[in-house]
């Protein structure tokens, strides 16, 4: 899964990998535990390049799981060596959403923002707007299919995705 923040990766790989019995990891979550701090906590003190490192770390480990299903952190695309990686690792799904809605669902949860550091000054709203302008062609780019969240629930995006997986196609033919 590959998308903004908020567009249901960790969410929705979950529910995913557990609909077709497969191991699943969120990349973020592995990268807190390794390195025993919080993706806030990394970028305040430590810096976003930093983190960047130790995320291309986690892919190229991550990525040597077969038939993982692994949630990304939203800014994974932005280093082209992640970006291949993502590309021979396997079928690569771009979760979208308006980044108002995604805003919506951030605000709404008490632990949205908590532990998603700010990207930029602008504002919730408008950083995910510009955030989204600056990597839609990165998210294209390694996208073999997208799935539009907005409107969905996480088991109807679910179902999208299994709509338009290769696996299944083969399977029922
Ligand atoms: N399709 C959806 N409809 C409504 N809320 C959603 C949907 N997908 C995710 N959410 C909510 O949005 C928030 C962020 O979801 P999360 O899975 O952490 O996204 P990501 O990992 O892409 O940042 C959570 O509160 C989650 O419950
Ligand atoms: O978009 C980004 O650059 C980031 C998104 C976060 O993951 P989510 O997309 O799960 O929020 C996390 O990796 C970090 O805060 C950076
Ligand atoms: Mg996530």
């Amino acid at each position: 899964m590959v998308g903004l923040r908020g567009t249901g990766k960790s969410s929705v790989g979950r529910i995913l990998a557990d609909r077709l019995g497969r191991p699943f990891a969120d990349a973020d979550v592995e990268l807190e535990a390794a390195s025993g701090r919080s993706i806030p906590s990394i970028f305040a003190e430590l810096g976003e390049p930093c983190f960047r490192d130790w995320e291309e770390r986690m892919l190229g480990e991550l990525t040597t799981r077969p038939e993982l299903i692994l949630a990304t952190g939203g800014g994974v695309i932005l280093r082209e060596s992640n970006r291949k990686r993502l590309r021979e690792f396997g079928f690569v799904v771009w979760l979208t959403a308006d980044p108002a809605l995604l805003a919506d669902r951030l605000l709404a949860n008490p632990r949205g923002l908590a532990h998603r550091p700010a990207l930029t000054s602008a504002g919730t709203i408008a950083e995910l707007a510009d955030v989204l302008q600056a990597r839609a062609s990165l998210y294209r780019e390694v996208a073999d299919l997208v799935v539009e969240t907005g409107g969905r629930t996480t088991r109807q995006v679910v179902e999208a995705i299994l709509d338009g997986w290769p696996d299944r196609g083969e399977q029922s033919s």
